[in-house]
């Protein structure tokens, strides 16, 4: 159940989540006879998400889900019989929709597991196998890392804001990008760090824990405010969590410490109270205050309010008494950045003798857009404790293999240059998860997924996971993979007189 498919939402099958030239072109190489020729893909981003320092690769269950299902329906099939080009012939031939109502996914898929810390330049996911296949799931494996590793960053960010202490509450889903969006991002959230969220359907799907307070409207809807409370704690005796905040915050509290001690009196405890507005510093201070005072130490703070790490980070400085952080529209829209920029690039091709490998390059006016060539891998040392020091990106399909010592050298300034100790402990972050499309063992649940995300940012050194110009964790190319890169750089280039 945890790793259960978005898929559901709108319709069974996924095959036309793609953008129509994934189409076009598997119909152009299966026309040409290329159709199976090996290929190697890589998913990748450039640059971590909000200004920030690092990333947590996510979305890989829902990836696996979804090659692990991909097939085209009678459904699909006909609409694409229905398409028509600009002179009204058909746009795929029968012959071709007969090949693709028997495709399966047939690739083997490397991958970063869920909740790793990465970096700009490294591939989270390998594809390799038929050129059609290996391009036709490029634009849903797009869509599904894309988004959830943008969220499971914020999360990761949230939770360091709120420290190892505090419970994060995802609220987001009414201010969600539409229905999936709010879907995913509850996923998303959880994996990346936090602890509940208020969307039912994510609980279901993913067996996510939901938790909630009440809104305004409850305690409107009741002549008194201290009724409003009363009513919510005969309904839910264990479980009230009172918003204080519809009249005067200081008084509301005063309400739900009166409903408080006369629940105690039939041997139930209030929750909690939740402040939606206001100074949140001040009140929460007050409100500790008047809860501590009333013989309540137990009952928690919760604060809304379009939260997000700076203003927690700020609130905590301001020594606010919040315990339980209910985080929505910054979350679960990422805010201040509307996308990860992933991209899938080819980077390997079969020789025609089917012996060796083309390593194929696409060349940019900015160097460090320029993609990298060969079947990558990434090599991540670790320091004292474990601690991540450098990753190295190299090609596994190189002619020689790699030195005892190896050298990293930065993509976009060469003379940047670091090299390993002979020795030192790595891990390689890449993993197998599919071979000809088959999974090789399960995949981590949610849970574990999420307590692994919340073990690697916790490792890193605070440097990089500051929000401020956070240090660049140095990431280089292996030096023979650099010049080999360069090489093919020089060759493809074409030389224009001055
Ligand atoms: N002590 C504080 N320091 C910094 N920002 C705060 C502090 N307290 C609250 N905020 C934030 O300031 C923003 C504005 O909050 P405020 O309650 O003043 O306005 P509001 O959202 O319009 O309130 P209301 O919901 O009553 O309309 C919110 O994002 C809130 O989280
Ligand atoms: O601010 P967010 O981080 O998105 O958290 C969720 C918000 O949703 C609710 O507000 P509601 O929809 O009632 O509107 P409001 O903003 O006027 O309180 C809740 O009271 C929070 O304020
Ligand atoms: O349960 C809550 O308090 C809640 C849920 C969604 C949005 N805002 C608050």
């Amino acid at each position: 159940m945890n790793n259960a498919p978005l898929s559901g939402l709108y319709q069974p099958s996924l095959a036309l989540l793609t953008d129509l030239y994934q189409l076009t072109m598997a119909y152009g190489y299966w026309k040409q006879g290329l159709h199976e020729r090996e290929a190697v893909f890589h998913l990748y981003f450039r640059k971590a998400p909000f200004n920030g320092g690092y990333a947590v690769a996510a979305g890989l269950a829902l990836a696996v889900d979804y090659l692990e299902t991909l097939h085209f329906s009678e459904d699909d099939i006909s609409y694409l019989a229905s398409l028509t080009g600009s002179k009204g012939g058909r746009l795929f031939p029968d012959d071709f929709l007969d090949y693709l109502r028997d495709l399966k996914f047939t690739c083997d898929v490397d991958a970063v597991a869920e909740g790793t810390v990465v970096f700009g330049n490294e591939p989270l996911v390998r594809v390799q196998g038929p050129l059609l296949q290996a391009q036709l799931v490029e634009t849903a494996l797009l869509t599904l890392v894309n988004f959830q590793t943008l969220i499971a960053t914020k999360a990761a960010r949230v939770r360091d804001a709120a420290g190892p202490d505090d419970a994060v509450l995802e609220f987001g889903l009414r201010r969600a990008q539409g229905p999936d969006g709010g879907l995913g991002a509850s996923r998303a959230a959880y994996l990346g760090g936090a602890d509940a969220t208020s969307n039912v359907l994510a609980g279901q799907r993913f067996g996510i824990p939901v938790r909630g307070t009440h809104a305004h409207s409850w305690v409107m809807t009741f002549e008194h405010e201290l009724d409003a409370f009363r009513a919510y704690a005969d309904a839910f005796p264990d479980d009230s969590v009172f918003l204080v905040d519809t009249y005067d915050t200081l008084d509301g509290v005063r309400h739900a410490i009166a409903v408080a001690l006369e629940m105690r009196k039939t041997g139930h405890e209030l929750g909690g109270i939740r402040l939606d507005s206001g100074d949140l510093a001040y009140l929460s201070k007050e409100a500790r205050k008047l809860l501590d005072a009333a013989g309540l130490p137990a009952v928690r703070i919760v604060a809304s309010n379009d939260l997000e790490e700076n203003l927690i980070t700020s609130l905590k400085q301001q020594g606010a008494r919040i315990d339980t952080w209910g985080v929505g529209t910054q979350l679960v829209t990422a805010y201040n950045q509307a996308a990860l920029g992933g991209v899938y690039k080819l980077a390997a091709l079969r020789t025609a003798d089917g012996q060796g490998w083309d390593f194929t390059i696409k060349l940019s006016e900015q160097q460090a857009k320029t993609s990298i060539p060969g079947i990558l891998q990434v090599r991540r040392y670790l320091g004292e404790a474990s601690q991540p020091r450098a990753d190295m990106i190299y090609n596994v399909a190189a002619a020689s293999p790699l030195p005892p010592a190896p050298v990293l050298i930065d993509p976009s300034d060469s003379t940047r240059r670091r090299p390993v100790h002979p020795g030192a402990p790595y891990r390689d972050l890449l993993a197998p998860v599919l071979r000809q499309g088959r999974l090789v063992q399960p995949l981590p649940t949610l849970a574990e997924s999420r307590a692994f995300a919340r073990q690697e940012v916790a490792g890193l050194d605070p440097s990089i996971r500051r929000y401020l110009n956070p240090h660049v964790y140095p990431v280089g190319l292996e030096q023979a993979l650099y010049e080999f890169r360069t090489q093919l750089m020089l060759e493809k280039r074409p030389v224009r007189p001055a």
